[in-house]
């Protein structure tokens, strides 16, 4: 198993509030990894601080086997990273082309590739190509938001919480849609939504105020009813 992405006794604070106590994670290359846990537990703030979003104080962020702790967040992003935050990111001014133009680093061979291959995954995206973001269903955000996270040459995706907000029948169409994209991007996702995540989870970790708690399989988690009635309130 190789350590792609390797989270290490990690401490944040957000201005005097110790909000990150000790967070610890390995992501493998190739697998989906799911940050499970409560509202309020720490899951964005983790994923703010692999991007440099949120100032680390104590322990380490390694990508790659290389030390990115508190770097800028675009050096950070240029390393192979994409962050799909939970608030999605996306220009509500700008059309569904302009902003995946704005999100593409690179205008090559391989980005028109990926571009191809995302908008076959989500046909609305071509249909309303020429639309306002902020015009576009709650679903439909999420999918411009995951596309333009994608559409560059990125290695590892940090996905916040993809179902929020949405109707069941679309959670699912953004479940399968991270399910495929797994065959070709690793990915790390939260996620409060037991559901999905354990449609596509390989392996999963609980955070529970501030702290790393429990890991495991996500098969194995499947079947710990005392486990998710203990920390994610599922009977
Ligand atoms: N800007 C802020 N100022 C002060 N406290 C904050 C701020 N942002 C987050 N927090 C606190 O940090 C803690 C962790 O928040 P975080 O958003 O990381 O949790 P989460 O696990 O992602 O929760 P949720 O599932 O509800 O999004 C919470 O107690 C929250 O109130």
């Amino acid at each position: 198993m190789s350590s792609f992405l390797e989270v290490s006794h990690v401490r944040a604070n957000i201005e005097q509030y110790h909000i990150l106590h000790d967070i610890s994670f390995h992501v493998p290359k190739g697998e989906v990894t799911v940050l499970l846990g409560r509202n309020g537990a720490g899951k964005t703030t983790t994923l703010r601080s692999i991007m440099g979003l949120t100032p680390v104080i104590a322990g380490e962020i390694t990508f790659k086997g290389e030390k990115i702790r508190n770097q800028k967040p675009h050096l950070i992003a240029n390393r192979g990273i994409g962050y799909v935050p939970e608030d999605q990111g996306i220009f509500h001014d700008l059309t569904v082309g302009e902003n995946m133009r704005v999100a593409m680093k690179k205008e090559n061979e391989e980005t028109k590739e990926r571009m191809d291959w995302i908008l076959d995954l989500f046909p609305d995206l071509k249909k309303f190509w020429n639309k306002p973001g902020g015009q576009l269903s709650g679903g439909q955000k999420q999918m411009l938001a995951i596309s333009r996270a994608y559409v560059n040459d990125n290695e590892l995706l940090l996905i916040d919480e993809p179902s929020k907000g949405l109707a069941p029948i679309v959670v699912e169409k953004v479940m399968d849609s991270i399910h495929q994209m797994k065959e070709r991007t690793t990915i790390l996702l939260v996620e409060q939504n037991f559901m999905m995540a354990s449609g596509i989870g390989d392996r999963f970790y609980i955070i529970d105020d501030g702290q790393t708690v429990q890991q495991g399989q996500m098969n194995e988690l499947k079947q710990d009813g005392v486990l998710l009635q203990k920390y994610l309130g599922i009977s």
